[in-house]
């Protein structure tokens, strides 16, 4: 018996001396599990001594532990034992030691991977392993409640035409929160699912915060370590999960990759492993030049999250043996021979929308070449039938093209993941595929894609530009003016939307924001439940854990605001007019992603009469009313536009814009948290009365400079100079193609600022090219905030009165009232900030 169970350990830890193990076998009173644990803590800790020097300066090490053994183990290990220890080395180099590795002749050699250390020198940045992921007693029910679980079934899935079946069960939840349920079908390993999936109970809800949370991080980490992959999206979501359960060591799960179809490209995938342990078995999808493309093998233990982080499915395929022998499974003292296996991933709902569909009628399958090496690295759709080579499957093939991070800005409309033509291909080479990148180079092959995958470099100047142009000061100077009670200034700013480098990061981490506003407001009422419940449900072990979850309810608690609702995707008749537009599903030629129309026909897009003359309310009504009447094609593109940036990426868009631009004009506020619900659609007539009401007060009309040009009888009577004055910002901005939203903040405070700058020093302020100061980052202020916090310098009645002075400078200045307007040109790139308001002078 002892014997037996001495043989697994060796098996699993072969470079140990049998009288060691024995030692560690009775010192857990014979509990092979026991044994194993320590084990694996002990290695982990013995291997971080004996590789001090080749770990990267930034990597955590984690504090000793268990000292005893840690000691001890090295006492019973020989040095060539030692070395053997899996270490950043992969041949140690004078070729007398052995790795960490189990070979029968002729058979491929299998790699033990047993500490979070040793994964990650053999399988980053593709695997990461966590031990005692989840608070012990919420792994605990979530085993129990997965195991009663009456809906498992086996899996039926196709192999080569022939009809297969799992012989392990399954079953799926979803996250109502995340409208999974709500989703297009969804279909998984070739069956329709969408009916079968069970809502995440508190618990699985609770895991998806956690497991998030998590992944959030370690993207936040890639985005500092410019190690983000190419088509990796920057935000994580744990929408859906699949359930596998293993009751005998039997039950099995084959060689696989996971399908792309709905997680498109790099993604991340989690999986939590609860209840006895199973060997993970991980190989290279295809042999790289003289390496022996080993198997790698990993004990999941009770309570671990293996991370299948971006690009792991792309390169690798897994599976889960069965074994009739015992050391392929250790029994969970409380359920047994059974495991479950929760594979958490985000169901992205663009891919759910948008993905092609084949001649036969149904969504395609994303897949990435790998077999030869002229293709490796190309993503392409294919038929689901012809991929499962069932019978009647259709040829109809696509290569796949998705936002590639390191190209810049996300272009506007694409939902299209589709092209006929190669050269527009998504291509992602691994960093190790060295012979695929000497492919690249020896045929000297133009595929655009002969950087290095793993290096996204974010430049770290900026620009929202301001747009001088000359004849806006005359409109300026029309909405700047005394009546004998209150001094009027307005003025309108004009913005290019083309961004570059380092906007790109300022508008993601405003993404981010708002993101974090949908996650926060949606999972506060789970872990207030779950908080209440600390004594029962979640104790305080493993204490990383449960302080993490305070803080998270302590954001969220300090998360103003209406209540947000969840992130259902619902393609706005804009966005999906324009998707579909440009797609060949109308029989059209694809206008590329972004949508621009080359030729009147090929896009609803209205291309716009460029002037008016006399260009009044009833002029623009009357056009766009005529308009609608009379092309239904032509339709007003933003008829029916809601401004929601949680939930319409338009409107993130244009809400990242007006951040950008108020951030420039008012530097000395941060508008990078602005509550989305001051910002409202308007029409352009309304924006136009209201100000043309105002100018009828000015009663100085006539002494508008006519320098630029204009035709002085347009300016000969205050209602002509009101046409002019827009007659210029049209010029600019081309208002038939134009979305205006109303900006209507609480807090103004940002006017004193801005009037105090003003009064000091420069009138010029139009006249300047401006750009936007986009630093600090979000990030950085809620550092500072921090720092702010720690450092008590004042006292409470200091900071009191400091308040009271702002204060008082903000009564001083007696506002009135006040307007704010962006008119938002898409096709031009151009943003038009136009505000006016009155203060006593
Ligand atoms: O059970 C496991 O750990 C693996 C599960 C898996 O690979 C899958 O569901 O695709
Ligand atoms: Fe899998």
């Amino acid at each position: 018996m002892t014997e037996a169970k001495i043989r697994e350990l060796k098996d699993l830890f072969p470079s140990i001396d049998d009288t060691f193990l024995l030692e560690i076998l009775l010192s857990c009173d014979g509990s092979l599990n026991q044994a194993v644990l320590l084990l694996n803590e002990s290695v982990a800790q013995d291997l971080e001594a004996n590789t001090i020097d080749e770990k990267p300066a930034q990597t955590k090490r984690r504090k000793l532990k268990s000292s005893v053994y840690q000691s001890s183990l090295s006492l019973f290990m020989s040095p060539s034992q030692t070395a053997a220890l899996p270490s950043k080395n992969p041949e140690p180099p004078n070729g007398n030691t052995k790795p960490d590795v189990q070979k029968a002749p002729g058979k491929t050699k299998t790699i033990h991977l047993c500490t979070e250390e040793a994964i990650e020198t053999k399988l980053s940045p593709y695997i990461s392993f966590h031990r005692n992921f989840l608070p012990p007693d919420l792994a605990e029910r979530l085993l129990f409640f997965l195991n009663k679980n009456e809906a498992y079934s086996n899996r039926r899935f196709y192999l080569f035409g022939q009809k297969c079946m799992s012989n392990h069960d399954n079953v799926m939840f979803g996250s109502s929160n995340d409208g999974v349920t709500e989703k297009a079908e969804i279909i998984y390993n070739g069956r329709s699912v969408s009916n079968n999936i069970q809502p995440y109970n508190d618990d699985l809800s609770i895991l998806q915060v956690l497991v998030e949370d998590f992944i959030n991080r370690e993207i936040e980490k890639q985005i500092e370590e410019h190690t983000l992959t190419p088509f990796q999206l920057l935000q994580w979501r744990g929408d859906i999960c699949n359930v596998n359960r293993y009751q005998t060591k039997e039950n099995n799960l084959d060689w696989h990759s996971d399908r792309l179809s709905y997680i498109g490209p790099h993604n991340f995938i989690a999986s939590m492993s609860l209840g006895a342990t199973r060997h993970f078995k991980i190989r290279r999808q295809y042999p790289v030049k003289q390496n022996p493309n080993p198997i790698y093998s990993i004990p999941l233990p009770h309570n671990t999250l293996l991370l299948m982080r971006p690009g792991c499915q792309e390169e690798f395929k897994h599976c889960i043996m069965g074994s009739k022998q015992p050391i392929d499974l250790y029994p969970d003292p409380k359920i047994g021979e059974t495991r479950i296996n929760v594979t958490m991933r985000y169901y992205r709902d663009d891919l759910v929308n948008y993905r092609p569909k084949c001649d036969c009628g149904i969504n395609m399958v994303l897949r990435r070449s790998y077999k030869d090496v002229k293709l490796r690295g190309r993503y392409f759709w294919s038929c689901e039938a012809g991929y499962a080579k069932i019978e009647g499957g259709c040829k109809k093939f696509y290569w796949a093209k998705f936002h590639d991070n390191s190209k810049g800005e996300m272009e506007e409309d694409l939902m299209v993941f589709y092209t006929e033509k190669a050269d527009e291909c998504s291509i992602w080479v691994a960093d190790e595929d060295s012979e695929k990148k000497q492919y690249l180079q020896e045929t000297e092959n133009n595929l655009g894609d002969t950087r290095t995958p793993f290096t996204l470099v974010y430049l770290y100047t900026t620009t929202m530009k301001f747009i001088d142009e000359f004849d806006i000061e005359l409109v300026n100077q029309a909405l700047t003016f005394d009546t004998s009670d209150a001094s009027i200034k307005g003025g309108c700013d004009l913005f290019t939307t083309k961004s570059v480098g380092k906007d790109k990061k300022f508008y993601k981490s405003l993404e981010k924001h708002l993101d974090q506003m949908l996650q926060d407001n949606n999972t506060n009422e789970v872990l207030a439940r779950s908080i209440a419940d600390a004594g029962a449900g979640l104790s305080l072990s493993p204490p990383r854990l449960w302080e993490e979850l305070q803080q998270r309810m302590r954001r969220r608690s300090s998360v103003a605001g209406p209540i947000y609702q969840r992130p259902v995707f619902k393609p706005t008749p804009h966005t999906k007019g324009r998707s579909y537009s440009t797609g060949k599903e109308n029989g059209r030629e694809n206008n590329g992603a972004n949508g621009h129309a080359n030729g009147k026909d090929s896009t609803p897009y209205v291309s716009p009469p460029k002037s008016f003359t006399n260009l009044d309310i009833e002029t623009i009504s009357e056009h766009r009313r005529s308009r609608r009447g009379s092309n239904q094609s032509n339709y007003d593109p933003f008829e029916n536009f809601e401004f929601d940036p949680l939930n319409d990426p338009l409107s993130r868009k244009i809400y990242c814009y007006v951040i950008a631009i108020l951030n420039a004009l008012y530097p000395d506020h941060d508008f990078s948290e602005l509550e989305p619900s001051t910002l409202s659609v308007v029409l352009l007539d309304e924006i136009i009365a209201n100000i043309n009401s105002i100018l009828i007060t000015n009663p100085n009309a006539s002494n508008i400079s006519t320098d630029a040009g204009l035709n002085p009888n347009n300016l000969s009577s205050l209602g002509s100079s009101k046409s002019w004055m827009w007659e210029i910002v049209n010029s600019h901005m081309d208002f038939e193609d134009c979305l205006c939203l109303k900006f209507g903040p609480d807090d103004q405070s940002f006017l004193v600022d801005d009037d105090l700058q003003s009064s000091a020093s420069s009138p010029e302020r139009a006249e300047t090219p401006m750009t936007v100061n986009v630093q600090p980052q979000v990030d950085d202020l809620m550092e500072m905030d921090m720092e702010m916090d720690d450092a008590y310098g004042e006292t409470p009645q200091d900071i009191a009165a400091e308040s009271a002075i702002i204060d008082d400078l903000y009564d001083g200045l007696n506002i009135l009232w006040s307007m704010f307007y962006f008119i938002y040109n898409k096709k031009r790139k151009r943003v038009a900030f136009v505000y006016i308001n009155s203060r006593t002078s």
